[in-house]
Formats: structure tokens, C-alpha cells, sequence
């Protein structure tokens, strides 16, 4: 009720743990508090904050326009409603390291249980886009090296994504994933990798957890949950995933709807009043205060 009981340092452990655990960690994208919830209720490990679903949810393209201060307020939203932990999008730290090393703090702050922060330069654009380009690998250690000197909770995990595979080819970007990890990255994010090729070479080259991005109609072959967990990959991010699905779904209500003129047929598709109100955990609230919840069926 109100929030999850669980505080941000459990969840950050449950984190670790998670990462240590030798399995693979799914956290899907939640598009708000209430996704999250659903995520958490689906049996998911952890839940992913987009910044491609933030901007998008703002009807901005992913292209840096989001500032650290909104980026902070929706993880906030969002990582205290679940009790399972959040990886926030930090893009690239919203500038250089003295801007990546505030970012940890204000995400800290937010309850998240960790961040990744990437080597394009700024304003960073999608990664699976064309024509994104890198930062010098020593600049990336830099911002890297700040952020984690600037974590204030040792469990929070900081996580190191490359782009350099789309722009310089993949031993570039193994080459600096292992220079981000010795600079203390917990956890490294190859962007745009191909197939399980890509992610092999990654694995073969780190001895840190490594994190696939399953996200859809970029440049990355979609990889179920078993092959990945057999190539050695930790954690594995459904980004877009539910945004995707339910932008879908609204639009084809909205279309029968209009040619209709009713929601009658759309029913089914819907989820019930009485569904709704079990995530929203209304008999807790309804312990609180019994005229609270008076709906029945
Ligand atoms: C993971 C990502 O950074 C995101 O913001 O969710 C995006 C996802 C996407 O645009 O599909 C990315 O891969 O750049
Ligand atoms: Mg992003």
C-alpha cells in the first residue's frame, strides 16, 4: 500500500544478488509506476527505465532532450512502487563527468538500484539509430571513473554501455568495455550487438556481468531468454517492449471505437475493473479504511 515495503538498499542488494546468481536477470521496461507493478506481479526479477520510453512518453524522440531532473523524477515514480530493482537509462551522464558523478547521486536519491551511462557523445541519439558517434575511450573512462567515485551506497550498480560496436566495429568496443570495467563498472552493456556471436566475443573478453538489449526493430536478432542464459549474458533489458505493446493495442481500440461507436466488442481486450484494482492493491487500503473499497462484483 502507498509503496513498496522493501527500501532502495534491499532492492540494490536483491540486485547484486541477482547478478551474482549465475541466472538471467529480466527486467522489461515498465512505461509508468502501474507497468512496474505488472512486471513485478509476472514473476520479472527487476524492471528497466527507459530513456527512448521516457522521451517517448513525453512524445520526444530519443535524442537527449530530457534533462537529468525528469529522468531522476519518473525513476523516483516509478522504483517506489515496485519492490523489485530498477536499472535507469542514464544516457551519458547528461554531460561530462562532473554532470555523470550528480546523475548517480539524484538517482541514489530516486531509490533506483542502479544506472548505465554510455560512450556516445552528447546530445546522444538512439542506439540503434545510424550516424551516432563515440567519445574517446579515455573520455568515457573519465565520466565512468566519476560516477563511481561518486556513489554514495557501494551496492548501487554502476553499468558501462559501448556504442562503439555500430560505429568503429566490435573489437573497438571490446577493447573499451574492458577499459570501462577496470575503471570500476560493474556491469557492461553492449549496444547494437548482432547475434550471439557479438555476445559470445563479449563474454569470452569480460569477466564482469554482461547485460543483452532485446529491444525490437533496431540491429540486434531477438534472442529468447535461454540462449542468452547459455551464452553466459546476466541481465537482459526488454526496453520498449510494453510501450510498444500497449501503444498497439490503443490504437486498434481507438480505431474500433471510432468505426463503431461503442467499446462493447472491445471488452474482452480490456483489463477489468476488478483486475485493475487487484494490482492497485485496494483491499489494503480498504484495511486502512473500510469504506475505501466498495466495489464489488
Ligand atoms: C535501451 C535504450 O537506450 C532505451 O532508451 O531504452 C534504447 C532502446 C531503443 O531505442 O530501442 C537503445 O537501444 O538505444
Ligand atoms: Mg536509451
Amino acid at each position: 500500500m502507498l509503496q513498496a515495503t522493501s527500501t532502495p538498499a534491499e532492492k540494490r542488494r536483491k540486485f547484486r544478488a541477482g547478478l551474482e546468481s549465475g541466472s538471467l536477470q529480466r527486467f522489461p521496461g515498465a512505461f509508468n509506476p502501474l507497468s512496474a507493478k505488472l512486471i513485478e506481479r509476472q514473476g520479472f526479477e527487476g524492471v528497466y527505465i527507459s530513456g527512448a520510453v521516457l522521451s517517448a512518453d513525453l512524445g520526444l524522440p530519443d535524442i537527449g532532450l530530457t534533462s537529468v531532473t525528469e529522468v531522476a523524477g519518473r525513476s523516483q515514480q516509478i522504483a517506489r512502487m515496485t519492490e523489485l530493482p530498477t536499472l535507469v537509462d542514464a544516457d551519458t551522464g547528461f554531460g561530462e563527468p562532473m554532470n555523470a558523478a550528480r546523475t548517480v547521486q539524484l538517482l541514489e536519491d530516486a531509490g533506483a538500484a542502479g544506472m548505465h551511462l554510455e560512450d556516445q557523445v552528447n546530445p546522444k541519439r538512439c542506439g540503434h539509430l545510424d550516424g551516432k558517434d563515440v567519445v574517446e575511450a579515455d573520455i568515457a573512462v573519465r565520466r565512468i571513473k566519476a560516477a563511481v567515485a561518486a556513489r554514495r551506497d557501494p551496492d548501487f550498480v554502476i553499468a558501462a554501455r559501448t556504442d562503439a560496436a555500430a560505429v568503429n566495429g566490435l573489437d573497438d568496443a571490446i577493447d573499451r568495455a574492458k577499459a570501462y570495467a577496470d575503471a570500476g563498472a560493474d556491469l557492461i552493456f553492449p549496444e547494437a550487438m548482432r547475434g550471439p556471436a557479438d555476445f559470445e566475443a563479449m563474454r569470452a573478453a569480460l569477466d564482469v556481468p554482461i547485460l543483452a538489449n532485446m529491444t525490437e526493430f533496431g540491429k540486434s536478432e531477438l534472442l529468447d531468454a535461454q540462449t542468452l542464459a547459455d551464452i553466459g549474458v546476466n541481465l537482459v533489458i526488454y526496453p520498449v517492449t510494453l510501450l510498444r505493446l500497449a501503444m498497439k493495442a490503443a490504437e486498434n481500440g481507438l480505431r474500433a471505437l471510432a468505426d463503431q461507436g461503442t467499446q462493447q466488442g472491445l471488452l474482452d481486450e480490456m483489463q477489468h475493473r476488478r483486475e485493475l484494482y487487484d494490482l492497485l492493491d485496494y483491499s489494503d487500503y480498504n484495511a486502512f479504511d473500510e469504506n475505501v473499497f466498495n466495489f464489488r462484483v
